[in-house]
């Protein structure tokens, strides 16, 4: 009897594992982070039916395309030396259950976003068709694009957030989601460019692994501009104010310190150091969206 209870436990470790957990907490993250300071900036009384939607909603969805995703690669994981010990290639799960895991998620999802509204289905079912077919499992090994276009899911969890609350001023929530966007290429260039050779090895085209070091750390440099321009806009929609800005700026600042230190110094260490960075820098702002709204 013990022995099966601790099996059952490993197995639940497993199916937790195999979702992703560090990757859904901050996405999970970004949308409660909408939601509340949406909640807070326009007074909005919301449920706690409406919180547990959300939160399952986007658990759930985020989890789900984890899943599946891990389930699409499974044969380059298989090969990644950073991959290769998760729960589908080492088989502690099979392929086919993970499947069936990752679709039930998926379902749950889906659910729970129609009873928060038609506007978060929408939002969701096009999440996990960016992330599971778009990204994953057409453009991934093909284009060194892929996380372009596979991005415009990873701003989903965000704006899900905000219109769970409201549609008022949406255009704060669009760019909340904008946000995360332009987030993601600094985010995994600078982790792709510290496992090169993984992915070299894996045949995917990560923009690091097809262009030459100096091409990806002025890229990624640029995309760090980019994005840390785009995360003042905003403080111009006059519903922000002191506390965002000066989070921005001083986050920012860092942020380009670091892709300016990996443009003047390439290494492994600076790029791991980037990456590491990178979803500090993203929890920061959505706290002082939240901050910033609640002293509103
Ligand atoms: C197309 C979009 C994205 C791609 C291709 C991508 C890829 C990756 C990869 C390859 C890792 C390393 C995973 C590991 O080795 O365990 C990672 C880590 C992570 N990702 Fe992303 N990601 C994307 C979008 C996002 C988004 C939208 C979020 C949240 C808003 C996010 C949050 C995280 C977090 C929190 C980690 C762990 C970071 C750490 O270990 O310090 N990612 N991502
Ligand atoms: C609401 C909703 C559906 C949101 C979906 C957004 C979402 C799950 C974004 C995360 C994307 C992600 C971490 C992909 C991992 O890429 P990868 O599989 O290439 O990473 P790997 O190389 O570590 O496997």
């Amino acid at each position: 009897m013990v022995l099966e209870m601790k099996t059952f436990g490993n197995q639940v470790k497993n199916y937790y594992e195999l979702t992703k957990p560090k990757i859904w907490y901050l996405l999970v993250f970004t949308a409660i982070g909408a939601a509340v300071s949406a909640s807070w900036l326009f007074d909005v009384q919301v449920s706690w039916m409406t919180w547990a939607l959300l939160f399952f909603a986007i658990a759930a969805g985020s989890a789900a395309a984890d899943t599946l995703t891990g389930y699409n690669d499974r044969d380059i994981d298989a090969i990644m030396e950073r991959t290769k010990g998760r729960p589908i290639p080492s088989g502690r799960i099979s392929p086919r259950n993970a499947l069936i895991f990752g679709l039930i998620l998926a379902g749950i999802s889906l659910v729970c976003s129609w009873f928060i509204n038609i506007w978060a289905f929408g939002l969701m079912a096009f999440g996990l068709f960016d992330n599971i077919i778009v990204y994953s499992k057409w453009l991934k090994r093909t284009s060194q694009s892929n996380i372009i276009w596979g991005g415009f899911s990873g701003g989903a969890p965000a704006l899900i957030g905000y219109i769970a609350i409201t549609f008022q001023h949406v255009e704060i929530g669009i760019a909340m989601a904008g946000l995360v966007f332009f987030w993601i290429p600094t985010h995994i260039w600078s982790l792709a460019l510290h496992v090169k050779e993984d992915y070299k090895k894996a045949n995917v085209p990560m923009l690091p692994v097809v262009s030459s070091e100096s091409k990806s750390v002025r890229i990624i440099a640029l995309t760090t501009l980019m994005m840390v321009v785009f995360s003042i806009l905003p403080f111009f929609f006059n519903q922000f104010g002191l506390i965002y800005l000066l989070t921005a700026t001083v986050f920012g600042i860092v942020m380009i310190f670091l892709s300016v230190w990996l443009l003047l110094k390439p290494s492994e260490k600076t790029s791991w150091l980037v990456f590491k960075f990178s979803s500090p820098y993203l929890a920061a702002l959505f706290i002082a969206f939240m901050v910033d709204a609640f002293f509103h």
